[in-house]
C-alpha cells in the first residue's frame, strides 16, 4: 500500500468507530472537558465547527465561549485553497454550504488563535486526518506562518489510531479532548 491508500484504509476504519460511537451521549462530557481546556483562552478568537455526518458536536462550547470573545466558523472558499472563517453567534442565520456543513449568512471575516478542529482520526502524537481535502493543513499552515496558533482537535476517543502515516503538509495539533481523556502536546 502507498501512503494514499494507507491514510484511505485509516480513514475508512476511524470513520466506522466514529459511527458506533455517535448518538451514544459522549459528546456532554467531551464538551466539558474542551471547556475546560478553552477557559484560559477566552477573548482570544476562537474557531469552531458545525457538526456533519457523525462528528462530536462543539456547538454548546462556542456557545459558552461566544460570551467572551469572537466565534468563527469555517467557509470552504475553493478546493485546494485554505479556508475562511466567519463570524458565528449562537442562532445566528445559517445556510447549507459546500459538502453539508452550515455557514453563517453574514458575519466578517476572522482569523482565529485557537481552532477546534473536526477529525476522522487521531493518533497519540498529535496527527490528525481530516476528509481528505487538505483544508486544515492549508489553514494551519498559513495562520501559524503569521502568529502562534493553537490547534485543538475535538473526537470522540474511539476514533483514536495507532501511528498514523503522515505527510509534511500534514499540521499536527497541539491537543486532543475527547469524550474520555485530554491530551496537550
Ligand atoms: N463540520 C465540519 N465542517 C467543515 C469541515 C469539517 O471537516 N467538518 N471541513 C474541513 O475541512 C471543511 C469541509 N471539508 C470537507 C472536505 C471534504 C469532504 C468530503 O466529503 N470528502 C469526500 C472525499 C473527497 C475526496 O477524497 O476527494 C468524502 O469524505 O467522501 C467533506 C468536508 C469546512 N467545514
Ligand atoms: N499546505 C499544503 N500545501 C499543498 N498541499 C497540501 C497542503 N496540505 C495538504 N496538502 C495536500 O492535500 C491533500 C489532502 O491532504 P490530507 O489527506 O492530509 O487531508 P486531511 O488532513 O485528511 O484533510 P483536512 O485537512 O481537510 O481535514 C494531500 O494531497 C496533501 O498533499
Amino acid at each position: 500500500m502507498n501512503l494514499a491508500e494507507v491514510k484511505a484504509a485509516a480513514r475508512k476504519a476511524a470513520y466506522a468507530r466514529r459511527a458506533e460511537a455517535h448518538g451514544r451521549g459522549l459528546d456532554g462530557a467531551a464538551q466539558a472537558r474542551l471547556l475546560e481546556l478553552l477557559a484560559p483562552q477566552r477573548g482570544r478568537a476562537i474557531s469552531g465547527f458545525v457538526p456533519i455526518r457523525t462528528e462530536i458536536n462543539p456547538l454548546p462550547v462556542m456557545a459558552e465561549m461566544a460570551a467572551h470573545g469572537p466565534v468563527c466558523v469555517p467557509v470552504i472558499e475553493a478546493r485546494a485553497q485554505p479556508l475562511l472563517f466567519r463570524r458565528w453567534r449562537p442562532g445566528c442565520r445559517m445556510a447549507p454550504g459546500p459538502f453539508g456543513a452550515a455557514v453563517p449568512v453574514e458575519g466578517e471575516e476572522i482569523a482565529p488563535d485557537v481552532l477546534i478542529v473536526p477529525l476522522v482520526a487521531f493518533d497519540r502524537t498529535g496527527g490528525r486526518l481530516g476528509y481528505g481535502g487538505g483544508f486544515y493543513d492549508r489553514t494551519l499552515e498559513r495562520l501559524r506562518a503569521l502568529r502562534p496558533t493553537l490547534a485543538i482537535g475535538f473526537a470522540y476517543a474511539a476514533q483514536e489510531a495507532d501511528g498514523l502515516p503522515l505527510e509534511p503538509t500534514d499540521q499536527p495539533l497541539d491537543a486532543i479532548v475527547t469524550d474520555a481523556f485530554t491530551l496537550t502536546f
